[in-house]
């Protein structure tokens, strides 16, 4: 079987080609309490956990994705939120990522304000502006207690070149929405790195500019 669980053997599986799944490092960030481990949870086993405990150093949770007829198995990094619970692990959680899922918590101000720092992180880490970056507000279910407009949000997250999604973790109505976030990433990975190969392949060894792929009509593939 092909590392990451490639196809399984055809009728001639000899002849296949090798295909090797793609693994895509997703990491979730934000303030303790937000529902990053709640978050991922959805997206990767379609549950809302009843209970939790604060997340120690990280949890992988992986989910295998369909994209335009390629496996690609995205690996989810959830990290601690409390600072006595990742000091150790930062380094780990930047190295090599992919992908960034800021997560605030739409009924806690503060954990919105913090999302400065958290980018801040993010940088002083060296992790490129080419890695793609969303914005989470979670705990949308939450109508009464919302504390953060989606008109400040929304400023700040174009303000970062990120794109905005309010969702819950919680409500089972909105599991397709906390779906899309991983998905969206995946699409602009998938794209992103198709054209990294082609251009590996036209100019080996020379800087590569690097774009998410677009239609025929200049639309980009992402359904996002
Ligand atoms: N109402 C509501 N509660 C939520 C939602 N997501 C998470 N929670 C609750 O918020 C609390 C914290 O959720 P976690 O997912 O453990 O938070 P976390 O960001 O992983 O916290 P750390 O691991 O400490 O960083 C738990 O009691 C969850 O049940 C949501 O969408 N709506
Ligand atoms: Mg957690």
């Amino acid at each position: 079987m092909a590392a990451g669980g490639g196809r399984p053997p055809g009728p001639d599986s000899s002849l296949e080609p090798y295909v090797q799944t793609r693994i895509f490092k997703i990491i979730v960030i934000g303030d303790s309490n937000v529902g990053k481990t709640c978050l991922t949870f959805r997206f990767c086993g379609g549950t809302f956990p009843d209970k939790t405990e604060a997340t120690i150093g990280v949890d992988f949770r992986e989910k295998t994705v369909e994209i335009e007829g390629e496996r690609i198995k995205v690996q989810v990094w959830d990290t601690a939120g409390q600072e006595r619970f990742r000091k150790s692990m930062v380094e780990h959680y930047y190295r090599n990522v992919h992908a960034v899922v800021f997560v605030y918590d739409v009924t806690k101000m503060a954990s919105f304000t913090n999302l400065k720092m958290w980018i801040e992180e993010c940088n002083v880490h060296a992790v490129s502006p080419l890695v793609p970056k969303v914005l989470v507000g979670n705990k949308c279910d939450l109508k009464d207690l919302i504390q953060v407009p989606s008109g400040m949000a929304l400023k700040f997250a174009d303000a970062h070149n990120m794109l905005l999604f309010e969702t819950s973790a919680k409500d089972p109505k909105e599991s397709q929405n906390v779906e899309s976030i991983f998905m969206c990433l995946a699409c602009r990975l998938k794209a992103q790195k198709s054209l990294l190969y082609r251009d590996m392949e036209k100019r080996p060894g020379r800087a590569q500019k690097l774009e998410p792929s677009r239609d025929a009509h200049g639309k980009s593939a992402c359904p996002c």
